[in-house]
């Protein structure tokens, strides 16, 4: 872990910045010259967010090299991951009402309230089948605490929280499919996180962005969702790393946060790795607006914008860390060859993984963005000069460290997966093509 120290300094505070203004092109190339040479500072993260051009090709350039330092010293050059999953919505009900989200809904428009513990061991059995190894749990925050249909369920079969369903159902997964459960229930306290972790040998909650006035301020993205406090999440991530919980957490970019809060929030990530070493990756994720939300009106985020920040990332990230950007969220969705344009220029912008791909169920964070076939997700990546390899939801570097990172009860369900590297052994990924309108959101879960 040779980048990841750990200075006993406390986190700086979070203060609120003010937008800047448009930095010009010789202050752009100066301040890339200075985040190649010295620790990065707000200002310059700030000022080559700003990059375009010429000046994002230096970027793009300079990020790539790092990438590639950071992929020979995990062992692993040249190679490019995905890991191969099934997406378990296991409630769609929320506390919070993030202005972008279509995946919150009302119980009205929901079937029931959760899905029942089999009907989760069936969408993983459907995986296992397709040579999946990941299941992940996404799901709205806490909804017992807004909905009284949550309270009516849970409380129907003696169950004290959403938390409590999310151990019941991924122990469920462990013992009877052998598929790795990967959680994403929001915010979680140093205690949950503990217990969780003998089911779960990684979990995630993104930062989303540390713009505190997007939350607190009518009209903000987060503002009425309790759960998106910047500071609140960064605790989260910060007690995963006193968990010794493989963590995995991000950006989203483009939902009305400007280039300093941008920087400061691959700032706050990049410390609280170095600090915990237990962020495997980051994500970063563009903002595409849904028809039903309240942001609907707003532009997806611009796709340059999004490129500097996943190279802006990488430049910042430890060397250890890998730098994920979706796959399905490249592209105009009617031009399947401005995908692959994307996806080659994400690369170029220095990510080392794709994150979950599923050939069973959809993303039902972004319903409307099917995922790439892997064939096409193999030739954008080959075509790049890089091999694509599954991977586990867990990273190699925290597969090679048992003690420290994965509970016992673990080891034994992650081995049993992972090959020589630490990867996902060859198990014949996706034999059998995907039925249309097989696990599709529909015939799953809610009618949406
Ligand atoms: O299909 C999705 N997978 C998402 N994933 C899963 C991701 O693609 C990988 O499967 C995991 O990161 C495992 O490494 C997330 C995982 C997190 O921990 C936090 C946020 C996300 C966000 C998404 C998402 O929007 N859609
Ligand atoms: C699971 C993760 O998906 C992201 N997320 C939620 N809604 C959207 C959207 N409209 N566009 C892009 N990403 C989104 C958030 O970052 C959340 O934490
Ligand atoms: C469906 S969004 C992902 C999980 C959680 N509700 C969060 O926003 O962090
Ligand atoms: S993004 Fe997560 S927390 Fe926000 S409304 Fe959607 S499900 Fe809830």
């Amino acid at each position: 872990m040779a980048d990841l120290g750990h200075p006993a300094v406390p986190p700086p505070a979070l203060v609120e910045l003010d937008e800047p203004a448009e930095p010009s092109r010789a202050q752009v190339r100066t301040a890339l010259e200075r985040l190649l040479a010295e620790a990065p500072t707000l200002a310059d993260a700030t000022t080559v967010l700003a990059a375009r051009g010429e000046e994002l090709e230096a970027l793009l350039a300079a990020a790539a090299a790092r990438r590639d330092e950071h992929l020979a010293g995990e062992g692993r050059p040249g190679v490019v991951t995905y890991s191969p999953k099934v997406f378990v919505p296991l409630t769609r009900l929320c506390q919070d009402r993030c202005h972008y989200c279509t995946f919150a809904t009302v119980p009205g428009r929901l079937p029931a309230a959760y899905l029942e513990r089999d009907e989760v061991l069936e969408i993983a059995r459907a995986g296992a089948e397709q040579g999946c190894t990941e299941v992940l749990f996404t799901l709205g925050d806490r909804p017992e605490a807004r909905w009284a249909a949550a309270r009516d369920w849970l409380g129907a079969r003696n169950l004290t929280s959403t938390l409590d369903h999310v151990y019941d159902s991924a122990e469920a997964v462990l013992q009877e499919t052998g598929l790795l459960p990967h959680l994403n229930p929001g915010v979680m306290d140093l205690l949950e996180l503990q217990r969780l972790r003998s089911v779960s040998p990684s979990m995630g909650m993104m930062l989303e962005t540390t713009a505190t006035r997007l939350w607190s301020q009518p009209g903000g993205a987060h503002f009425g969702s309790p759960d998106k406090e910047p500071a609140l999440r960064r605790r989260v991530i910060d007690d995963a790393g006193r968990a010794r919980v493989p963590f995995t957490t991000g950006i989203l970019v483009g939902i009305g946060e400007h280039r300093a809060e941008r920087a400061q929030s691959l700032l706050l990530l990049a410390e609280s790795a170095r600090r915990g070493g237990h962020v495997q990756e980051v994500i970063v994720q563009n903002f595409r607006a849904k028809p039903d939300t309240a942001m609907r009106g707003e532009p997806d985020a611009e796709f340059d914008a999004f490129v500097a920040a996943v190279a802006v990332a990488r430049m910042i990230m430890p060397l250890g860390v890998s730098v994920q950007a979706p796959p399905n969220l490249a592209g105009d969705l009617d031009d399947s060859a401005s995908a692959a344009q994307d996806q080659a220029l994400l690369l170029r912008a220095g990510i080392d993984d794709w994150g979950g791909v599923s050939p069973v169920t959809p993303d039902h964070v972004n319903p409307e963005r099917p995922w790439p076939g892997l064939d096409a997700l193999r030739h954008v990546t080959g075509r790049a000069g890089f091999t694509l390899a599954p991977r586990l939801t867990i990273y190699p570097r925290y597969v090679r460290d048992p003690n420290a990172w994965l509970h016992p009860d673990l080891v034994d369900p992650v081995t049993a997966l992972a090959d020589q590297r630490g990867l996902a052994r060859e198990r014949q990924p996706f034999p059998r093509p995907m039925t249309a309108g097989s696990m599709t959101p529909g015939s799953m879960t809610a009618a949406r």
